[in-house]
């Protein structure tokens, strides 16, 4: 997901933060309070304020509030796709599983033509091209030097350090680089960091507090320094609490780097787009044009757009969201409070959506609750509405009933207690086949496959949790493994009359055998009716401009417009899904146009939707063509009829 999603995974931190409640009439000009007491440096935060996020237009503006620290108001307008602002990363770095794949300097992925070439001396790091070598040399000659030392301290080692050991060096060499008293360092310098909390917490789980001292160890290992004397005057870094502050204003503050599709294949810190506070219900997201940007941006320098994703009113504060927003609230919950240290009061976390007791303990009827898409289950009379469902976590869950809110019907006790049942299920399994997903695929594929019919049956709907977690992690496998018979088909063929048959054959395709063709066809099927699950969904959660909605619509209209092995020539299509022929097409281009329309929002009307939005541009002027050659062939043929 975007945000600062992935590198969470790696530094679960320590303490819970105290809840506070939100109050955002309380919050004030920076010219009025000073922030966090972020570091103790002079000058304070209000006195550099002048000098410092000059990447922020004059229209955004820095307010404090006591819940929230500082965040960003908008005094002016912004229409829905319309671009905020647009940042250099002050650091990014690229995660050890993307290093063969990507250019480290600009993020392309490399291709078998484009070959990217390998830094002969720490073969770590790769780039598209010399330019790009050479953008990235100040700091990767620092890099290579830690990398191959990092590499000769031990032959067992075959691995670069964590991505956040190689992200917080590259930040602390750039830093010393700059110059501690630049604006870059100072920025920076004023990042959140939660020190404090950390310092205090007694209740810090051993295991974070293990992954923090391994991560600080590295962090020293790598730097290449051997006394806290260097660490001192090399990097400002002068006690054991200065550690602390560096890793937590890293991880408090870093965003996962997006390819253009939405992969998550690194990190970046910007300090201006980390003023940004969180709001499961964002009204703006990051994201990450890619190399060739409208901008005219070089090669070589990542851009962060922030872009609006609705229709956002003068006053209101921006908001973007630091999690995967399609997870339920209690899960939203847990991740924001371990990682941010924070407790979220937006109005999806306070609606209370699942919950089965109210705030006095009292246990309310689950069906007087607003019905959150994430926890919900398809009426059991099969009215169309759908039924709450109580979180599997956190509530006492005995005598809780639940029913449609459109119908009432109720759904049995017994049957909510299966239900709850499938749902843990699904939800271990979920966790498990994450984890299993790049070492060991094909297991988790099993997996996947294996629960979907299992939450299926039990009633949940498209969009709850985990379903439609399993269903877009299925779908990663199963887009894996299209036949190459469907990507050897040229998108230009036109099928042809297979003699005798109801069928039309692509020309391609008849190189293959008749089982392998069916096989094909029937894997894209799937694909494209596991997709469109996946859109209904998202749809239920998601704004219709966000980029997660964009790039499955992209995905979903892709899949319908891949050339069919066989074509059923039938004029009733009604039943069957997906459809065959010119209602295929038909399906493909419209779902392509809702596409580009989220696209335009999500990456940016001025970007024309990046990169997967120029691509669907191109799809759809190839689709009219092919519709219009079907209805001449129609035209043809009732031509011949009526002659
Ligand atoms: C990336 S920083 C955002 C900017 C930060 N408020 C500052 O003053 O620099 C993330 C931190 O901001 C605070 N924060 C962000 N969103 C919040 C919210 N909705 N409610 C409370 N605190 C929030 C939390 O302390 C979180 O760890």
């Amino acid at each position: 997901m975007l945000s600062f999603a992935t590198l969470k995974k790696d530094k679960k931190s320590y303490v819970n933060v105290p809840t506070v409640p939100r109050d955002h009439s309380s919050a004030t000009s920076s010219s009025t309070k000073d922030p966090v007491d972020v570091t103790g440096n002079e000058p304070t935060f209000h006195e550099a304020r002048e000098r410092l996020y000059t990447a922020l237009p004059n229209w955004i503006e820095i307010r404090t509030s006591a819940a929230e620290g500082r965040g960003l108001w908008t005094t002016q307008a912004l229409k829905a796709g319309s671009t905020v602002l647009s940042a250099k990363p002050h650091i990014h770095t690229i995660s050890n599983k993307y290093l063969d794949g990507c250019c480290s300097a600009c993020l392309s992925h490399g291709t078998p033509e484009s070959n990217l070439r390998g830094c002969t001396k720490c073969r770590v790091v790769r780039y598209c091209n010399s330019e790009c070598q050479r953008t990235d040399w100040s700091l990767h000659k620092l890099e290579c030097a830690a990398l191959q030392k990092w590499f000769q301290a031990s032959e067992n080692i075959d691995q670069p350090p964590s991505d956040a050991v190689r992200c917080i060096a590259r930040l602390l060499w750039k830093k010393r680089k700059k110059g501690r008293d630049s604006v870059w360092a100072k920025e920076i310098d004023y990042m959140q960091s939660h020190r404090l909390i950390v310092s205090k917490g007694s209740d810090l789980d051993t295991k974070s507090i293990e992954n923090q001292t391994q991560l600080a160890h590295s962090l020293v290992q790598y730097l290449g320094v051997t006394t806290p004397r260097e660490l001192s005057e090399q990097f400002g870094i002068d006690s054991a609490g200065d550690m602390v502050d560096i890793i937590s204003k890293f991880t408090t503050n870093t965003f996962s780097l997006a390819d253009p599709s939405l992969t998550p294949i690194g990190a970046c810190v910007s300090p201006s787009v980390a003023l940004f506070n969180h709001s499961c219900d964002p009204n703006i997201v990051v994201v990450f044009p890619g190399a060739e940007n409208e901008n005219g941006n070089k090669k070589g320098q990542p851009i962060m757009n922030v872009v609006a994703i609705r229709d956002i009113s003068p006053g209101e504060q921006l908001l973007t969201a630091y999690i995967d927003t399609t997870l339920p609230p209690y899960l939203r919950r847990k991740a924001l409070e371990e990682a941010y240290f924070f407790t979220c009061h937006c109005h999806l976390c306070d609606g209370k959506p699942g919950r089965c007791k109210d705030n006095n303990d009292n246990k309310m009827d689950i069906d007087t609750v607003a019905t959150d898409p994430r926890e919900s289950l398809w009426c059991p009379n099969n009215c169309g509405g759908m039924c709450p469902l109580p979180s599997v976590e956190s509530e006492d869950l005995s005598g809780v009933s639940t029913s449609c809110a459109t119908c009432k019907t109720p759904l049995p006790y017994l049957a909510l207690e299966e239900v709850l049942d499938a749902v843990r299920i699904g939800k271990e399994g979920l966790e498990k086949a994450e984890r299993l997903q790049y070492t060991e695929p094909a297991q988790a594929k099993r997996l996947t496959t294996n629960l979907i019919p299992l939450l299926t049956s039990a009633g949940l709907s498209h969009s709850a949790h985990p379903l439609l977690a399993l269903m877009r992690l299925n779908q990663v496998f199963l887009i894996d493994e299209l036949p190459s018979l469907m990507t050897e088909l040229t998108p230009a063929d036109s099928p042809s009359k297979d003699q005798g048959q109801e069928v039309l054959v692509s020309p391609d395709a008849q190189a293959f055998s008749k089982g392998q063709q069916q096989n094909a066809q029937e894997h894209l099927d799937e694909c494209i009716r596991n997709g469109s699950k996946i859109v209904a969904g998202l749809s239920a959660i998601l704004s219709p401009g966000h980029p997660v909605m964009g790039i499955a619509l992209a995905e979903l209209g892709k899949l319908l417009a891949v050339d069919e092995v066989f074509v059923v020539d039938s004029t009733d299509t009604s039943a069957q899904f997906p459809p065959s022929g010119p209602a295929r097409l038909k399906l493909a281009y419209d779902t392509l146009m809702r596409a580009r329309a989220s696209l335009r929002i999500g990456f940016g009307s001025r970007n024309e939707g990046g990169k997967v939005g120029r691509e669907v541009r191109e799809i759809l002027v190839r689709l009219e063509k092919e519709i219009e050659v079907w209805k001449t062939r129609v035209r043809n043929v009732l031509g011949q009829k009526t002659s």
